[in-house]
C-alpha cells in the first residue's frame, strides 16, 4: 500500500463526501437486514396458523400486512440509501480519477524532451489511461465494497450467531473457501486480461502504422505481407481471449456451487434443528436470505484484494513519472521581459541519450532586431542552437545570455512566450487552418490570421480550398503539401509577434521565388525582431546581418555574405554551386 499513499492528498479534498458515503453505506446495510428477520417472522406466523396455534384469520392478515409493510419500507429505504452511497463514493472516485489524470498530464507537460526520447508514447498513454483507471477501481469500488462487506459482516454474523449458533457455524463454513477461490480466479483473470490488452495494443499499433503508411504499402505492393503480419497477431490475440474466457467461465459456476452448498447446509442442519425443537421454522428462510446476502461480499474479499494489488502496481508506474524532477525548471518566479539580444559564449552541448556532442565551444552574438543565418552540413548542430535558445535542453558548458541575462535566470514562460519557433518538421493539428495559425495567438482576430498567412505567402493557397480558412487538416481533412505546411507553420509563428523568431530549415520545401517573397515580407514585418534562420540554402542566408557556418558542432566560418564569399571557404563554394544550379 506504500505507493497508494500518494493518493491520500487527493482523498483529503473529498473527505466529507467520503465520510458521508461511509455513513450512508452503513445505514443502507442496516435497513437491508429488516427483510430476512421479517420473512422469518412471516413464516413463523404461517406455521402457527397451520399448526392451529393461531386461529383468528383477521389477526393473521393484519399481522402479515404489518410485517410486509416493514419489509417494503425498509427495502425501499435500503435501496434509496444504496443509490446515495453510489452517488457519493463512485462520483468521488470519478473526481479523483479526473484529478489524477490532470496531475499526470501536468507532469508530462513539465518533463523535458529528453524524457520523451526515453519513453515510448504508447507507454505514456497507458499510464495516463489504463493505469489511472485501475487506480480508480481502488479509489471507488474497492472502498465501497469493503465498507459494505465490513458493515454486513459486523451486523449479520453476530445476528446469525445469536439466533442459531450451530446453524450459523455450518452455514458460514463454505464462505472462506469462496473468498479464496474468487481471489485465485480473479488473479488469473487479471493476468490473462493483461495479456489480452497487450495483444490488443499490438494489433492497434500494427493497424495504425499500416493505415498511416498506406501510400507506401500500396506503392511497394506490400498489402499481402502487412495482412499476414496482422493475421498472425490477430490469431494470437484470439487465443489469449479464449484463454481468458475459459477462466472467466469458472467465476459464476463456482459462486453458485458454494452458495448452493451453504443453502443445503442451512436446509439440512436447520431442518434437523427444527425437528429437535432447537430453532423455529422461520429461522430457515431467514438464514437462506443471509447466505445469499453474504455471498457477494465474501466473493468481493478476493476480488477487492486483487483490485488493490493491481492499483498498487499501477500507482507505482504512475509514481515513477510523477516523481521525476523535470530537467528544465523555472528558476525565476519574477516576470522577465525579453528584448532579443542573443549571446552564445563558448557553448558546448552533448545529448545525454546519444552522447553526441552537437555543439563545441560555439560563440556568437546577435544584437536585438538583427538577423543571423546558420548554415552547415546535415548533423552539424544547427537545430541544436535553436533548441538551446528555447531551453528545450539546458547546457552544461559555456553560457547563453539574452539581453545580458543567462537564460536559466529568465522566467521560463516569458522566455518561451518571446520566441516564435518554426521547427524543421512542421507539426499541424487535426483542426482547421484558421485554428492552426491562431495556435500562436489564441485570441487572434480573423484579420490578424489573414495578414499572417499573407506574409507567409500561403493566403492564396488557402483561399483556393473550398472551405478556405475553415479547411480541416489531418486525418479527417486534407493533406497539405510540404511547402504549404511549412508556410502555415511560419504564419503561426509570426502571428505571435515574438521578440525572437527561430526558423529551422522551414523554407526547404518552397521554391526560391516564394522563398524570396517570404523573406522580404519577414524583413518588413519583423524588423524589430531578432531572427535566426537555419538553412541549407545560401538564398535564405545571404541578406542576414551575420552568417555562421557550422561543421561537426564548431563554427568554421563567421561573417556577412560578402565576408564569407571573399573567404573562399565552404560558404563561397555553396554559393557558387547554388548559383550554377539556378542558372541551369
Ligand atoms: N534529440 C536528440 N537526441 C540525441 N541526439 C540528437 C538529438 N537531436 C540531434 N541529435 C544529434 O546531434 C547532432 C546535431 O544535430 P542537429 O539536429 O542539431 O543537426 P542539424 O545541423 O540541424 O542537422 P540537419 O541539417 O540535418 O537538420 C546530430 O549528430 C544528431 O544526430
Amino acid at each position: 500500500m506504500k505507493e497508494l499513499q500518494k493518493l491520500n492528498k487527493l482523498f483529503a479534498k473529498y473527505k466529507w463526501q467520503l465520510i458521508g458515503g461511509i455513513l450512508v453505506t452503513i445505514a443502507a446495510r442496516l435497513f437491508s437486514l429488516v427483510l430476512p428477520q421479517y420473512v422469518g417472522k412471516i413464516i413463523n406466523l404461517l406455521n402457527d396458523y397451520g399448526s392451529g396455534k393461531i386461529t383468528d384469520k383477521e389477526f393473521l392478515r393484519s399481522e402479515l400486512l404489518i410485517n410486509i409493510a416493514w419489509i417494503i419500507g425498509a427495502t425501499l429505504l435500503a435501496a434509496g440509501l444504496t443509490f446515495v452511497m453510489r452517488q457519493l463514493i463512485i462520483v468521488v472516485s470519478r473526481h479523483l480519477e479526473y484529478d489524477l489524470k490532470n496531475l499526470v498530464y501536468e507532469q508530462y507537460q513539465k518533463l523535458s524532451l529528453g524524457f520523451y526520447k526515453q519513453n515510448r508514447t504508447g507507454d505514456l498513454m497507458n499510464r495516463i489511461s489504463e493505469d489511472v483507471s485501475k487506480v480508480r477501481m481502488y479509489m471507488g469500488p474497492s472502498i465501497m465494497y469493503s465498507i459494505n462487506m465490513i458493515t454486513l459482516f459486523a451486523v449479520v454474523i453476530p445476528r446469525m450467531y445469536f439466533t442459531a449458533p450451530t446453524l450459523a457455524l455450518y452455514t458460514l463454513i463454505p464462505l472462506p473457501f469462496l473468498a479464496v477461490a474468487i481471489y485465485v480466479i480473479s488473479r488469473e483473470i487479471n493476468k490473462r486480461s493483461t495479456l489480452v490488452q497487450q495483444y490488443l495494443s499490438n494489433l492497434n499499433t500494427v493497424s495504425q502504422e499500416a493505415f498511416s503508411g498506406i501510400s507506401v504499402i500500396k506503392a511497394y505492393n506490400l498489402s499481402g505481407q502487412m495482412f499476414q503480419q496482422f493475421e498472425e497477431i490477430a490469431n494470437e490475440s484470439k487465443a489469449k481471449n479464449i484463454d481468458l474466457a475459459r477462466v472467466q467461465a469458472l467465476f459464476f459456476p463456482l459462486m453458485v456451487l458454494l452458495i448452493g452448498l451453504s443453502n443445503i447446509m442451512v436446509i439440512y442442519i436447520g431442518g434437523k434443528q427444527v425437528i429437535d425443537g432447537v430453532i423455529d421454522v422461520g429461522t430457515i428462510p431467514e438464514f437462506l436470505i443471509y447466505v445469499n446476502m453474504l455471498t457477494w461480499p465474501v466473493a468481493v474479499v478476493g476480488w477487492v484484494t486483487n483490485m488493490i494489488q493491481q492499483a498498487e502496481a499501477s500507482q507505482k508506474r504512475i509514481n515513477e513519472f510523477l516523481d521525476i524532477e523535470p530537467a528544465i525548471q523555472n528558476l525565476q518566479p519574477q516576470r522577465s521581459p525579453v528584448k532579443g539580444n542573443i549571446k552564445f559564449d563558448q557553448v558546448s552541448f552533448t545529448y545525454d541519450d546519444t552522447n553526441i556532442t552537437a555543439l563545441k565551444e560555439v560563440s556568437f552574438e546577435v544584437p536585438a532586431g538583427k538577423t543571423l543565418a546558420i548554415l552547415g552540413k546535415t548533423g552539424s548542430g544547427k537545430s541544436t542552437v535553436l533548441e538551446l535558445l528555447g531551453r528545450l535542453y539546458d547546457i552544461e558548458k559555456g553560457s547563453i545570455k539574452i539581453d545580458g541575462t543567462p537564460i536559466k535566470e529568465l522566467n521560463l514562460e516569458d522566455l518561451r512566450a518571446a520566441i516564435g519557433y518554426v521547427p524543421q518538421d512542421a507539426f499541424l493539428f487535426s483542426d482547421s487552418i484558421k485554428n492552426n495559425i491562431a495556435f500562436g495567438k489564441v485570441d487572434a482576430t480573423e484579420e490578424e490570421i489573414i495578414t499572417a498567412a499573407k506574409n507567409a505567402a500561403v493566403h492564396k493557397n488557402i483561399t483556393n480550398f473550398t472551405k478556405g480558412y475553415d479547411t480541416v487538416l489531418g486525418e479527417r481533412g486534407i493533406t497539405l503539401s510540404g511547402g504549404q505546411k511549412q508556410r502555415v507553420s511560419i504564419a503561426r509563428a509570426i502571428i505571435k509577434k515574438p521578440q525572437i523568431l527561430l526558423f529551422d530549415d522551414c523554407l526547404s520545401a518552397v521554391d526560391t521565388e516564394t522563398e524570396e517573397k517570404i523573406l522580404s515580407n519577414l524583413k518588413r514585418v519583423t524588423k524589430d525582431t531578432t531572427t535566426i534562420i537555419v538553412s541549407h540554402r545560401v538564398s535564405s542566408a545571404k541578406n542576414a546581418d551575420l552568417i555562421l557556418v557550422l561543421d561537426d558542432g564548431r563554427i568554421i566560418e563567421k561573417g556577412t555574405h560578402q565576408d564569407l564569399v571573399n573567404a573562399q571557404g565552404y560558404y563561397a563554394e555553396l554559393f557558387e554551386n547554388q548559383m550554377l544550379e539556378k542558372q541551369d
